[in-house]
C-alpha cells in the first residue's frame, strides 16, 4: 500500500469525523504538557537493550490527552486517553513515544483503521467492508463492551505500546516486546471535581504540589507464540516482565505555556537499543503524524500572520 497517501486519506476521515480545530492535532486534539525526568530502573534491562535511556537519567517533555479529535471532550465523562513522551538522553540521543490507554488496536492494518474511520462517520459500505475484511473488530468490541467505563485521573491512568517493538543489546541480539507505563501509586478520585469538565489539568497540577506523580515503564518479553506484527492481538497468560525505568513528572503546563505543542509524538523516533517492529499500525503511524503536523503547523503560520 502506498503509506502517504493512505495517511492522508486517514487524516481526512479524522477531519470528517470530528472538524478541524485549526492549528491543532487531528487525533488526540485536547491535551497539555507535562516536563519531567525518565530513571533507570531494574538494570536486567541492559541485556536486552544498549539504549541510553536505560544507563542514566534523561529529560522528558510529554503530553497526556484525550483519544480522539474533540478539541472540547469532557473530562468528566469516561474515555481513552494519551501520552506522547520525548526523552533526551544525555548523549543526545533522543525517542518518541505515543500510548493510549487502550489494550489493543481495534484493527491489524491501516486500510482497515480507514475503513473503521469510514464507518464511524456512517458510511454503510464501510461498515460492511470492515466486518468482512477485518473480523478482528469483533474481538475487539467485545472487548470494549465488556470493560467497565470509570471517570478516571491521569495519575491512575495505564499507557499501552500497543505496537510491537525490538530492543536490541551490544551484541546485536534483538528481543520483541511491549509496554506499558503504570502508576507507581494509586490516586484517588476527589468527588468534587467531577461536575468540571476540565478538572483533569488542574487535579494532577494539585498533586504535583504534594507528592511525586510517576509511572514505572513495564517492558514486556515476548513469548514464542506472541504476535509480533499484529496490534489488534493481546499477548496472552504469564510473560516475563522488567520495570526498565520510571517517568517522574515535575510541572504540568497549557499547551500555551508548555513545551509540548511543538513535537511531533513520532513512535518511529528511537534511541539505539530499539528498532521498530514490522507491525503494519506501527509503519502507518509516521507518516500519519506528519500530515496531522504539517496541516497543524501551516494553520498556526497563517493564524500568526
Ligand atoms: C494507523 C494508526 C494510527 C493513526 C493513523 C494515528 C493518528 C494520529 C494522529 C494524526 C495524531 C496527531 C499527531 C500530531 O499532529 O502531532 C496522533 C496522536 C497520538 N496517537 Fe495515534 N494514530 C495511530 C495509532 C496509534 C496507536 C496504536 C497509539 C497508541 C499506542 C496511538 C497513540 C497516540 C497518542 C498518545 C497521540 C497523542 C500524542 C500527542 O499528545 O501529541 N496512536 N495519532
Amino acid at each position: 500500500a502506498d503509506n502517504s497517501n493512505l495517511s492522508v486519506q486517514i487524516i481526512d476521515t479524522f477531519e470528517k469525523n470530528f472538524g478541524i480545530t485549526e492549528g491543532k492535532r487531528r487525533n488526540h486534539t485536547k491535551g497539555f504538557c507535562f516536563e519531567g525526568t525518565f530513571n533507570p530502573v531494574d538494570p536486567t534491562i541492559k541485556r536486552y537493550s544498549n539504549s541510553p535511556l536505560f544507563k542514566e537519567t534523561s529529560i522528558a517533555i510529554g503530553r497526556l490527552s484525550h483519544k480522539g479529535g474533540n478539541n472540547s471532550a469532557p473530562d468528566n465523562k469516561p474515555g481513552e486517553h494519551g501520552m506522547g513522551l520525548l526523552i533526551r538522553a544525555k548523549n543526545g540521543e533522543e525517542q518518541r513515544m505515543a500510548m493510549n490507554t487502550l489494550d489493543f488496536f481495534p484493527v491489524a492494518t491501516p486500510e482497515g483503521f480507514l475503513l473503521l474511520n469510514k464507518a464511524k462517520s456512517g458510511d454503510a459500505q464501510a461498515k460492511q467492508m470492515l466486518t468482512i475484511k477485518h473480523p478482528e473488530i469483533l474481538n475487539f468490541k467485545a472487548h470494549m463492551a465488556k470493560k467497565t467505563k470509570n471517570i478516571e485521573l491521569y495519575e491512575n491512568m495505564h499507557f499501552n505500546s500497543i505496537n510491537s517493538f525490538y530492543l536490541t543489546n551490544e551484541q546485536g541480539k534483538k528481543t520483541p516486546v511491549r509496554w506499558s507505563f503504570e502508576p507507581t501509586s494509586k490516586t484517588k478520585l476527589p468527588q468534587q471535581v467531577k461536575a468540571s469538565e476540565n478538572f483533569l489539568f488542574a487535579n494532577i497540577k494539585a498533586n504535583l504540589q504534594t507528592g511525586p506523580v510517576a509511572w514505572n515503564m513495564v517492558v514486556t518479553i515476548a513469548n514464542p507464540e506472541d504476535p509480533i506484527n499484529d496490534a489488534s492481538a493481546l499477548w496472552q497468560g504469564e510473560h516475563k516482565t522488567i520495570i526498565a525505568a520510571r517517568l517522574d513528572l515535575q510541572k504540568v503546563n497549557s499547551e500555551a505555556n508548555g513545551k509540548c505543542d511543538g513535537i511531533n509524538f513520532d513512535p518511529l523516533i528511537l534511541t539505539s537499543g530499539f528498532e521498530p517492529s514490522d507491525d503494519p499500525i506501527l509503519k502507518a503511524r509516521s507518516p500519519s503524524y506528519s500530515v496531522s503536523f504539517g496541516r497543524r503547523l501551516s494553520e498556526k503560520a497563517n493564524i500568526n500572520k
